[in-house]
């Protein structure tokens, strides 16, 4: 090919680094790449993003790729709304980094060594609802910004901890300040968290070509398809909070032959009269090929356990 392939970015750290992953992976073919900065209202505003919406960061991309401004974006998965977007295909699901959430606690502490009391910064209702279902006593108090404002908040002895993505942290070279990898039996992580999405547009076959034959990674494209498919199937159920974790494990078939097959891990908020909130868990096994199915069964579990139920059993979409 022998246009320049543009790739449109956020201008964030995280964002660049991930950017930059493609563009080298693309280089590497022949390709040649130039990247464009895009400006998304996510960046400006410092609201809670629960407040301002999915898609905060990954609409303006989109606008800029549908306008030609730009032949290829790249996010992070977990960012992305689970409705699929018209003229827009998901050209590769590169090889996805750790999912794991991470504990960036002052003095080296671990979770379990916090002491009740401590403040711990996070602005995701999904890992403040896993932190105060352990019970150890914290006080969550809701953070946003950058990677590098949430750490300088410990750093600064404004908070005694803060949680983030184990894999944004890596990607930006900070690997180094995480006193803890949470475990998944503790804290589940966002659905595709740790995972890339590359689009382009869908009649851009030559690019989508490119992309895929570049960059995509089947295992990655599986769990993750199962862990969205969760996700889709609770938001429609209930607004609660979800944790989920597809891991493609080997396993053996009727007749003792080696397979492959998805593991998933959800997890659920209910809400119980007079305010308790507990967080649910459920877990399943199931063929390669059925990832969606093993999505949306584990999620209809979730519902009839009552996740974002208001008072035990039955439902509701608040
Ligand atoms: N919501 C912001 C966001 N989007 C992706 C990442 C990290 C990288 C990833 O999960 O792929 C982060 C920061 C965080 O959650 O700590």
């Amino acid at each position: 090919m022998s246009r320049v392939i543009k790739i449109g970015t956020r201008g964030s750290k995280l964002a660049l680094a991930q950017t930059g992953t493609v563009a080298d992976a693309l280089r590497a073919t022949g390709a040649e790449v130039e990247l464009v900065t895009v400006t998304t209202p996510g960046d400006v505003s410092s609201a809670p993003i629960p407040t301002i919406g999915v898609g905060v960061f990954t609409s303006a991309l989109r606008d800029a790729l549908l306008a030609g401004d730009v032949d290829v974006i790249v996010h992070s998965y977990k960012d992305l709304p689970t409705a699929p977007h018209e003229g827009i295909s998901l050209a590769a699901v590169p090889p996805r980094e750790d999912p794991r959430d991470a504990l960036i606690a002052r003095d080296g502490l671990t979770l379990g060594e916090l002491p009740p009391g401590s403040k711990v910064g996070t602005g995701s209702p999904r890992r403040t609802a896993q932190l105060q279902a352990l019970g150890l006593g914290l006080e969550i108090v809701p953070i946003r910004g950058n990677i590098d404002t949430r750490m300088g908040k410990v750093s600064s002895g404004e908070l005694d901890a803060v949680v983030l993505a184990r894999a944004g942290l890596v990607r930006i070279g900070r690997g180094d300040a995480i006193t803890e990898t949470l475990d998944p039996i503790q804290m589940l992580p966002a659905p595709a968290q740790g995972a890339l999405a590359v689009e382009c547009r869908s009649a851009d076959v030559d690019t989508e070509h490119l992309l895929r034959s570049t960059l995509d990674d089947e295992t990655t494209r599986v769990a993750v398809a199962a862990e969205r498919s969760l996700l889709a199937a609770l938001e429609a159920g209930c607004s609660a909070p979800v944790g989920a974790l597809a891991e493609v494990v080997e396993d053996l078939d009727a007749e003792g032959a080696v397979i492959e097959r998805i593991s998933l891990r959800g997890t659920a908020a209910a809400e119980f009269e007079g305010g308790a909130v507990d967080m649910l868990r459920a877990s399943a096994l199931a063929e390669k090929t059925e990832a969606v199915e093993l999505g949306r069964t584990l999620a209809a579990e979730l519902l009839d356990l009552g996740a974002g139920a208001l008072s035990g059993p039955g439902r509701t979409t608040q």
